[in-house]
This record gives structure tokens, sequence and C-alpha cells, in this order.
């Protein structure tokens, strides 16, 4: 196994390329069921799910558009508790089916925040769809529609999650080890 260290922390492979493929796969065929009859507006959260973010479209064959927000809440391995919103919503999202997409759910903050501002605007349908959630962490009310992967309270990174700014490179996800 190998083992990978960032500043005085060490990781461990914990989700492979292959799981995260599958992972990715089953979402998109669920989000082209569920839209078949619109052109879905994905809303990618910034900067952590560039990378899911760009599988996802790949893999999804029908019409869509893509926007980005960008929000951050997280320094080193710990959530602030504040949400601090650096790119808005600039797009006209009247009468649009919107899906968020996440890289994590952890604590839910970051979410709660995306839907608050969604709601202001005239979406017709807003849809939340995230590559990994946190289960045990997790506790609004939000109901998530798309959940790639369920994982403990566990800090990971890789596939666009980072460490202190590092890691997002990874094509392959790791896991804080003793976490
Ligand atoms: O459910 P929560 O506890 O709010 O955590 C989830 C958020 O944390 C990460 O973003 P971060 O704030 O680290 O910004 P980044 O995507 O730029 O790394 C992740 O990409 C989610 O957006
Ligand atoms: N990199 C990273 N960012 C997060 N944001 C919320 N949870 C996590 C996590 O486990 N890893």
């Amino acid at each position: 196994m190998t083992m990978l260290q960032i500043h005085n922390k060490i990781f461990e492979p914990y989700i492979s390329e292959q799981k995260l493929n599958e992972a990715v796969k089953k979402l998109t065929n669920d989000i082209a069921v569920d839209c078949k009859n619109e052109i879905p507006l994905f809303l990618g959260v910034l900067n952590g799910s560039f990378m899911f973010c760009s599988d996802l479209l790949k893999a999804y064959q029908n019409p869509c558009e893509i926007s980005f927000i960008k929000l951050a809440s997280y320094e080193k391995t710990q959530s602030t508790g504040q949400v601090k919103e650096l790119i808005g919503i600039n797009e006209d999202l009247t009468n649009r089916t919107v899906i968020v997409v996440e890289d994590i759910i952890d604590t839910g903050n970051t979410l709660e925040k995306i839907v608050a501002l969604l709601k202001k605007t005239s979406a017709k349908k807003i849809k939340i769809a995230t590559l990994f959630l946190k289960p045990t962490v997790y506790n609004k009310d939000i109901k998530i529609d798309y959940i790639g992967i369920e994982i403990p309270n566990k800090f990971i990174l890789g596939y666009g999650m980072d460490y202190d700014g590092l890691g997002r490179n990874l094509s392959e996800v790791y896991v804080l080890k003793d976490s």
C-alpha cells in the first residue's frame, strides 16, 4: 500500500479509480433517467467538485449545461462553521432544473448556504448530487437526491478534494491515517 505524506499528515489509499468510475456512472444514469425530458443545469461547487463535474458531464450523454459557484468553509481538516461566498450564481435560472454537484457533503453547512441562494431564484427544481456523503455527520433536513458513496467520519482527499490546497490532482481517494 502506497502511503502519501502531505505536510505532517499521512494518508493511505481508500477508494480506487475504478470504484470512483462506477459511482460516477451510477449517478449519471440515475440523473439521466430523472431528467429525460429536460435540460438540467449542473451547478458545480468549486473548488472540490471540479474533477467529479468533469467526469460526470463526460458520462452524461444527454443535453445539459454547466456553471459553477464557489464557496469555502474548510481550513486544513476542520470546518470553520462559516461558509464564505466567493463566486455567486450568475445564470438566469428561471424555470430551470438545477443539479448542485458536490464532491462531498459533511456537515451540510455549504449545501445549506447554496440551497438558500437557489431558493431566492426562480429555478423550477433544485436537486442535489454528491459523490461522497458522511451520513453520521450530516445534520440538515435538505434531501440529497443522488449519493455516490457513503463514508464514515474520516477526512479524505484526492479526486478534487484537498488538504491545505494539496492533493486535488490525485485520481484516487486517500484517507487520513488513524482518523
Ligand atoms: O458539508 P460541509 O461540512 O459544508 O463540507 C463540504 C464542503 O467542504 C468542501 O469544500 P471546502 O469548503 O473545503 O472548499 P473547496 O471545495 O474549495 O476545497 C467540499 O468541497 C464541500 O463543498
Ligand atoms: N478534503 C476534504 N474536504 C472536506 N470537506 C468536508 N469534508 C471533507 C473531507 O473529508 N475532505
